[in-house]
């Protein structure tokens, strides 16, 4: 049997594809190579060209390659362009996310693993923030995931399915042993964008906001080192094998940072003093968004491996030097 990884060629579906075939799992990745690169998926799975809302060509990698499991990572990721293109978005995560699990149920796939996000949360009121908090999410990004967490909540009370949806918080980080990392050349993130400034492709960083609700006034983030996050999916993946309920997750450490204390982890490990400026809040940035992150931990027994603040970015620092000077993604 094999596991079908959709945006297996992506920042953390590629991380995902390293970690099962590290432990021996067979498989296959269905990716459009919209952002993601042919040269980030193991040599060991094999990458099937095409898109997760081909519902005939899923039917068929489903019967063909044996497929038990879905992990399932395709998808738009960036905040604003889902808000002047929300129908873009509904359509690559929410539309295409409903044919994934159409031919999953009709093949016969019974675990499904399911990529979400704290942007279902939107501006939570709560802090840490848990699974059981109201969903408002306020972008369509945020919409998006969470009318497929709807989806994959009615399909498992109607099927014989059962799945694991799990909200990341701040994905961030490398593979300890440099064969993957985040390669997006447009990339928003904040410990990317920095990384980027470390190396030159920057000239400087802005920080977004320093008037926020919070100790030194700039945002506040769970940091999740993408490894950490593989993992809590391996094991996601041996409780549905299991037999194991439906869950709702959190992935995240339950602490956070400013965007002030990462640029200093950023500096400090480094060595490169960087130029820093002060700018206006980008909009829809909550003030704080922290995981309450105790169900992952009791439900599946996850321990991060890689948390300390200083590693993730020690990580990110290793493959934006990498990226560098191999002009992999240029
Ligand atoms: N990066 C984060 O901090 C973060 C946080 C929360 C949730 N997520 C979710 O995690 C998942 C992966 O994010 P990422 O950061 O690795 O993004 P990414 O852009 O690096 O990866 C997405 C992959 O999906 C592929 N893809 C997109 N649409 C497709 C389609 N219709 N058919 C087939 N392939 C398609 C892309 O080519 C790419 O390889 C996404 O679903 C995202 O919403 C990411
Ligand atoms: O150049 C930059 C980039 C970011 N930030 C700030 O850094 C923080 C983190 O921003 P970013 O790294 O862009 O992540 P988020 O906007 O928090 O969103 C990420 O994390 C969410 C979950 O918390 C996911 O839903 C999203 O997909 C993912 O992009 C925010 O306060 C930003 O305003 C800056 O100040 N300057």
């Amino acid at each position: 049997m094999a596991v079908l990884v959709t945006g297996g060629a992506g920042y953390i579906g590629s991380h995902m594809v390293l970690a099962l075939v590290d432990r021996g799992e067979d498989v296959v990745v269905l990716d459009n190579l919209s952002t993601g690169f042919r040269w980030a998926i193991a040599p060991s799975a094999k990458l099937i060209e095409g898109d997760v809302g081909d519902i005939e060509k899923v039917g068929s990698i489903i019967a063909e390659e044996r497929i038990d499991s879905i992990i399932h990572f395709a998808g738009s990721i960036v905040v604003p362009d889902s808000v002047s293109d929300p129908l873009g978005y509904y359509l690559n995560n929410t539309v295409k996310s409903r044919a994934l699990i159409e031919a999953a149920v009709t093949g016969g796939v019974t675990h499904f693993i399911f990529s979400s996000t704290a942007a279902v949360y939107g501006m939570p009121e709560t802090f840490p923030v848990r699974e059981d908090a109201p969903l408002a999410p306020i972008s369509p990004y945020g919409s998006s995931k969470m009318m497929t967490e709807i989806m994959l909540r009615d399909s498992a009370f109607a099927y014989d399915f059962n799945y694991v949806a799990l909200r990341y918080f701040n994905v961030a980080g490398a593979d300890p042993a440099g064969r993957s990392g985040q390669s997006t050349p447009r990339a928003t993130h904040l410990i990317k964008v920095a990384g980027e400034a470390v190396v030159g492709k920057r000239s400087h960083l802005d920080v977004y906001g320093t008037d926020y609700d919070t100790p030194d006034g700039t945002c506040v983030r769970d940091y999740i080192h993408v490894s950490d996050l593989a993992r809590a999916h391996l094991l996601a993946l041996d409780h549905l094998r299991g037999g194991g309920d439906d869950l709702v997750m959190n992935c995240g450490y339950g602490r956070g940072f400013s965007v002030l204390e990462v640029i200093d982890a950023v500096k400090r490990v480094s060595g490169v003093d960087f130029e820093v400026r002060m700018a206006a809040r980008r909009p829809g940035d909550p003030a704080a968004l922290v995981a309450g992150a105790e169900r992952i931990r009791e439900r599946l027994g996850w321990t991060p491996e890689r948390d300390r603040l200083d590693d993730i970015v020690a990580d990110a620092l290793n493959w934006e030097k990498k990226l560098k000077d191999s002009g992999l993604n240029s």
